[in-house]
């Protein structure tokens, strides 16, 4: 008898929701006769809005918590989980999907920014589940291995995407801190024995005040704290604001407010705060009564001064600081949103690489390229950026051609580093210390804080990163190619973690592998010497940096880190098989709406497809899963080699043309496969079908481009309605019911 597998397909938002629609029905069909069954569950914005007020909704509005038990569920070894990017939702988008959802007849509340009672209180506890980086953190109960398939890789080689010029005089520069940062003021311990720690804030009269109550701690593990200063960080911003004018470059900030969803938007708030500084002078008390808060942008200013008596007035003066100031670097110069209007328009691992593919310039409001001061103010991070552009300026743009490549193996799991810490960061509201203390009330460390700097504590347990130890030994003998830690031994948290690399490397079979250990920039440096020889380097990094070095280098490599295979091995032994790792792509949903084109590339969902179906057939043992594993890669080899990914134009191939020539690729491969008779008999007719039927069916999908779409909603969109428009081939769809 079959055995019974199961994969979990995750439903999420924006494009990749709206490719969904139309590849599910295909993967469904396809992995029936193999007796998969292809599960899904709603981890969307909206979803999970919906799962967390049951008691606002009428009963057959309720839907489960479907994040809570895939959470579960990774820490099992059935886990076999297709992950597609989803939002972060920033607290502008938060409150956009409200409103959305309120108008579909959903009687959600509003989100109580400053709540007033015991209820509002509660309601925002439970939005806090849904903001920010809220799926992510939960699902990764494993490492993360991501890399291009070496098909991706030969494709751009052949197919180079276009890579701006640099020159050795752009002004173009990243711009940090020098003091009294998170990197400065970083402290790290490693906890020997199992125990517990609370958070606690004395003021400088003595007075306690407990910031987080006692919560567990592992043995082994790694624990840090570090304080940004806010009036260090004002400072700075004051001074490169002025720096920036003077050189006549744009300037824009790049910070991770979704993941870092406590710290990075009071960060963004004081970078807006100090660009308008005149402006939020002049109407101090107008923004008080109206609630206005910084840390949102500049886009929610302008919406709560809308209909209000000063609105032109204040419109002015905003107009007057940009004139003023430095111009600044433009997220859509036609429709006039700037860098500033939402903390969750930039985010720096995808907005670096970009503006480092475009010689390093960003778009001003005239819609043309220039140079720019990008502001990362923490300098954990910042150098490797200002590797790359100095190595840009000293040497060219890179070359899609020739250039090696850098896979990345990940520290991750179990929330580790600073991706896990938004419970454990707080903005003082009074100058004191904040210290971390066991149940005894011993000391693990503590800082010192004035009002309004940031504290942030993060944990790292051992036994991720003794799997991450692993992984990279792993991948470097699977690869036959050299492997760098990205540590730094003059940081508090990177020596604990040295000491850890050192003491668990000797446990795995070294012998003829090259493996180093070298800071951030040095790192950087060492695999950019290599990329410009063609050769490949493993980058072994901690949380952040494998976030921002897998967009960095497939975005320059391959053009998109869309394209990446991007495998999560659970430590429990199942598997979380992410689509590439990029992220939703904000603007295609809003190009499908306006005129009908997806130009979603959905290149990591079959990557993701692929191994996850191999996986279950180890796990499973399903042998046919193999088959249709294998049969899958023949597929997407061929989907390369004929370059079958959406083009960038209406009347080209899109998302779904796309589907359409895995699907007959996919059909094709498995009736010429000889290992499963069944199968093989079952897909001749579907491929002879489809190849009869290309014309035509490319036909209908075009036919459907070219006019605006309604499918009733952003965050929350009809179901049908997004269905018929995403598979418009009647003949298509019949040929996909034939199985089944
Ligand atoms: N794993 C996850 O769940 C992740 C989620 N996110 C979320 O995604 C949202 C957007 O983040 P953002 O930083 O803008 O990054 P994105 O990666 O979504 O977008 C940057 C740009 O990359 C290109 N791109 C990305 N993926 C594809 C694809 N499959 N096909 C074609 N082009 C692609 C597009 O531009 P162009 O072609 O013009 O270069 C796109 O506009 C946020 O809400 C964020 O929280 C972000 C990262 C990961
Ligand atoms: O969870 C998120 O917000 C983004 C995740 C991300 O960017 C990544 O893992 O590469
Ligand atoms: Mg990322």
């Amino acid at each position: 008898m079959m055995s019974k597998s199961k994969i979990i397909y995750t439903l999420t938002d924006e494009a990749p929701m709206l490719a969904t629609y139309s590849f599910l029905p295909i993967v469904k069909a396809f992995t029936a006769p193999a007796g998969i069954e292809m599960e899904t569950r709603d981890i969307s914005l909206a979803g999970r809005i919906l799962s967390n007020f049951p008691e606002f909704l009428k009963e057959d509005q309720k839907i489960g918590d479907a994040l809570a038990e895939l959470g579960e569920l990774a820490k099992t070894p059935e886990a076999n989980i297709i992950k597609l990017p989803n939002i972060s939702a920033s607290i502008p988008q938060l409150a956009a999907a409200i409103s959305e959802l309120q108008a579909h007849g959903y009687a959600v509340p509003n989100y109580p920014a400053d709540p007033t009672n015991e209820e509002e209180k509660a309601i925002k506890a439970s939005y806090a589940k849904v903001l920010g980086s809220a799926v992510n953190p939960v699902l990764r109960e494993g490492n993360s291995d991501r890399r291009a398939p070496k098909a991706v890789k030969n494709y751009a080689k052949a197919n180079p995407h276009s890579m701006g010029a640099w020159s050795a005089d752009s002004k173009t520069k990243v711009a940090h801190m020098e003091s009294c940062d998170f990197y400065g003021t970083e402290k790290s311990v490693t906890v020997e024995n199992a125990s517990q720690f609370k958070i606690e804030f004395v003021g400088t009269n003595g007075s306690v005040k407990e910031l987080k109550g006692l919560a567990p701690l592992k043995a082994g593990e790694v624990i840090d704290s570090s304080v940004l200063s806010i009036t260090a960080l004002k400072g700075f911003v004051a001074d490169v604001i002025a720096e920036a004018k003077a050189a006549g470059v744009l300037l824009s900030a790049h910070l991770k407010a979704t993941m870092m969803k406590v710290s990075d938007p009071i960060i963004f708030g004081a970078i807006v705060e100090v660009y308008f500084k005149d402006v939020f002078a002049q109407f101090a008390d107008l923004f008080k009564e109206l609630n206005i808060n910084p840390n949102n942008g500049l886009g929610e200013l302008y919406s709560k001064i809308a209909g209000n008596a000063q609105e032109a007035d204040v419109k002015a003066a905003i107009d007057a600081a940009i004139a003023n100031g430095p111009a600044l670097a433009m997220v859509n110069s036609d429709k006039g949103i700037t860098n500033l209007h939402v903390p969750s328009d930039v985010i720096v691992d995808a907005s670096m690489p970009a503006m480092i593919r475009t010689s390093g310039q960003m778009w001003n409001k005239e819609g043309k390229q220039q140079d720019t001061f990008a502001l990362i103010p923490d300098r954990s991070y910042a150098g490797i950026y200002t590797a790359v552009i100095d190595d840009c300026k000293a040497n060219g743009a890179l070359d899609p051609k020739t250039m090696g490549s850098v896979p990345n193996v990940g520290l991750m799991a179990q929330k580790a580093e600073e991706y896990g810490s938004h419970d454990k960061t707080f903005q003082s509201d009074a100058e004191g210390t904040i210290r971390i203390i066991d149940a005894e009330g011993n000391v693990f460390m503590e800082q010192q804080v004035a009002v309004g700097d940031i504290f942030r504590m993060c944990q790292t347990k051992d036994a991720p990163i003794q799997d991450w130890v692993k992984l990279a030994v792993n991948r470097a003998r699977l690869s036959a190619t050299p492997a760098v830690f990205w540590l730094d031994k003059n940081r508090a948290h990177d020596r604990e973690i040295i000491k850890k690399v050192n003491k668990y490397l000797p446990d795995f079979d070294t012998t003829g592998l090259d493996i180093r250990i070298l800071a951030p920039v040095d790192a950087c440096k060492f695999s950019l010497d290599r990329i410009r020889k063609g050769e490949d380097t493993i980058s072994v990094s901690g949380n952040v940096l494998r976030d921002y070095l897998t967009d960095l280098f497939p975005i320059l490599e391959v053009g998109t880190s869309a394209k990446m295979l991007s495998i999560v091995p659970l430590m429990n032994g199942g598997g979380l098989f992410e689509t590439g790792a990029g992220g939703s792509a904000p603007k295609h949903i809003e190009q499908f709406i306006e005129e009908g084109y997806l130009r979603w590339d959905s290149l990591g969902e079959f990557l993701a497809l692929g191994a996850s179906l191999e996986h279950l057939s180890q796990t499973q043992n399903n042998p046919k899963a193999l088959v249709l594993a294998d049969a899958l890669d023949v597929a997407t080899e061929k989907f390369l080699a004929t370059d079958k990914s959406p083009g960038r134009k209406l009347g080209t191939i899109d998302n779904r043309g796309s589907h359409f020539y895995l699907a007959m690729y996919w059909a094709e491969a498995l009736a010429a496969q000889t290992k499963d008779a069944d199968l093989a008999a079952l897909f001749a007719p579907i491929a002879q079908e489809m190849t009869a039927n290309e014309a035509k069916i490319n036909e209908e999908l075009i036919a459907s481009q070219g006019k605006a779409q309604e499918i009733k909603g952003y965050y929350h969109p009809d179901f049908d309605l997004t269905s018929k428009a995403m598979r418009p081939s009647a003949t298509l769809n019949a040929i996909v019911s034939k199985l089944g």
